[in-house]
């Protein structure tokens, strides 16, 4: 069974005034959180920034600089400014891998644990005919950024892209998710704590949660 991931990280991070991949977390970038964890694996990733007709060339210049230190694929949104869903398609496109892992790049306390907790499910999906496996929190509330998806599923999701774009919406990822016939976890399976989830979009996150800061 072959794992890949793909990093989403071409949001508008308009909370952050633009850059969320490139913000300072510790020593390194947000982004690498996620990255190192990918590393330690050995799972094979995709970064997907936003569309580069729209990066200014500091941006292209550290995107660069992930590329020279890790070693893995970068690509960009297929349409602009759609959201993730634009996002996953388009690193599925270009992703080998029978389940693909969808993460976030403003995910700072991601740990292989969880990941491991998460890959776990791949073989009651398999046998029971689950397209993606999704964590989701007691209130009901569903991660999709932080999910596996089986790689029929980017056979639904150029369908999906294709309908919606044609109506010239956003492509909500709740209506993927549904069309996937989801396996839901319990997200205390993934992480006890549920640290893993907590996301970065404020300067006020940065600050609260990097003890390393001013
Ligand atoms: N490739 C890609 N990734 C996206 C897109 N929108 C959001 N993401 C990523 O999805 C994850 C969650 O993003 P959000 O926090 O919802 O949005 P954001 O754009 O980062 O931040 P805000 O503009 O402040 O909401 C982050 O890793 C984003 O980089 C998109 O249009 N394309």
């Amino acid at each position: 069974m072959k794992i890949s991931a793909i990093v989403l990280s071409g949001g508008n991070a308009e909370r952050l005034g633009g850059e969320k991949p490139f913000r300072r977390w510790k020593e390194s970038y947000l982004i690498e959180s996620t990255i190192r964890v990918l590393v330690e694996m050995k799972i094979p990733f995709v970064l997907v920034f936003k569309n580069i007709r729209y990066l200014d060339s500091d941006h292209i210049d550290k995107i660069v600089y992930l590329l020279k230190k890790y070693r893995q694929t970068v690509t960009w949104d297929v349409i602009y400014n759609r959201g993730p869903t634009v996002g996953i398609l388009s690193g599925m496109r270009i992703t080998e891998g029978d389940w693909i892992l969808v993460l976030p790049c403003d995910t700072p306390f991601i740990n292989r644990e969880s990941l491991e907790n998460l890959l776990k499910y791949i073989d009651t999906a398999e046998s029971k005919g689950y397209n993606c496996i999704v964590p989701k929190h007691e209130n009901g509330y569903i991660e999709p950024l932080f999910s596996l998806y089986k790689r029929s599923s980017l056979n639904t999701l150029e369908k999906l892209v294709k309908e919606i774009t044609v109506r010239n919406k956003g492509i909500p990822i709740r209506e993927l998710i549904q069309r996937l016939n989801p396996l839901y976890v319990s997200s205390k399976d993934i992480d006890r704590s549920k640290r893993v989830f907590i996301n970065i979009n404020t300067f006020e996150d940065l600050k609260n949660y990097d003890s390393s800061l001013p």
